[in-house]
């Protein structure tokens, strides 16, 4: 399959807010998506409408070729970190990852190498209400590499995140690439979607108002 994602001409209102409007976009596998716009402009938006958390207004979403929200009801073999869809905050990272793995009948993770492999020492004690921002941004896209899945949606993963953790990030999202993952990853730092993405598409007031094309893929 060429297209892993399509959205065709999407649209969603809020009530009186046109949050997206008219959008339509292909995604093919195993690239890096960049999703870059102020803040308002729509990013976490499509991705909510991917997933299946939000529905359409008018257009359709497929996903693998399924038609999200009408084949299914999420989108399969989708993981995702947004911030908003949280963590439980009275719980260790590593609490916190093993009860993502039963809710999702996940059998396989490790969930300890999966902490290791973003940062995070998975013997720490501390609750998430003790974690840093920082912490917290890694924990979150920890859980979206639990269960191995096709498709990985990273919602402004290096907001709270050093120069260190933006580079770790960056590293980690080319690795993905490696694995044969589709990656959609949004942010507002110009040159760190520059450094890793493929595809580049700048929203503004919930249009996609222009698709930068990488040459060579990886910077
Ligand atoms: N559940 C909702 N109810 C009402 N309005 C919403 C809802 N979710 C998003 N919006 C509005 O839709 C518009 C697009 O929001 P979206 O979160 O996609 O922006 P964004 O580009 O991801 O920005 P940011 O960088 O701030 O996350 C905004 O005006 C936002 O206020």
């Amino acid at each position: 399959m060429s297209n892993i994602i399509e959205l065709d001409h999407v649209t969603k209102k809020f009530k009186n807010k046109l949050a997206l409007n008219d959008i339509s976009l292909t995604i093919a596998e195993n690239k890096i998506y960049g999703f870059r716009g102020p803040n308002g402009s729509g990013k976490s938006v499509t991705f909510k409408t991917i997933l299946g958390f939000v529905r359409p207004t008018t257009g359709t979403v497929k996903v693998e070729g399924k038609i999200i929200r009408k084949d299914v009801i999420f989108a399969p073999d989708t993981a995702f970190a947004i911030s908003e869809y949280g963590l439980l905050e009275d719980k260790t990272g590593l609490e916190n990852l093993e009860l993502l793995k039963v809710l999702n009948e996940d059998q396989s993770s490790d969930s300890k190498k999966i902490m290791q492999r973003v940062g995070l020492n998975p013997n720490n004690p501390l609750k998430l209400k003790e974690y840093s921002l920082g912490m917290r941004q890694r924990l979150l896209i920890a859980a979206a590499l639990l269960g191995d899945n096709k498709i990985i949606i990273l919602d402004e993963p290096t907001n709270a995140l050093d120069e260190e953790g933006q580079d770790f990030v960056a590293k980690l999202i080319l690795e993905l690439k490696q694995e044969g993952k589709t990656v959609l990853v949004s942010s507002h730092d110009k040159e760190f979607l520059d450094q890793v993405a493929d595809h580049i598409f700048v929203f503004s007031e919930g249009r996609i108002v222009k698709e930068i094309e990488k040459q060579s893929g990886l910077a």
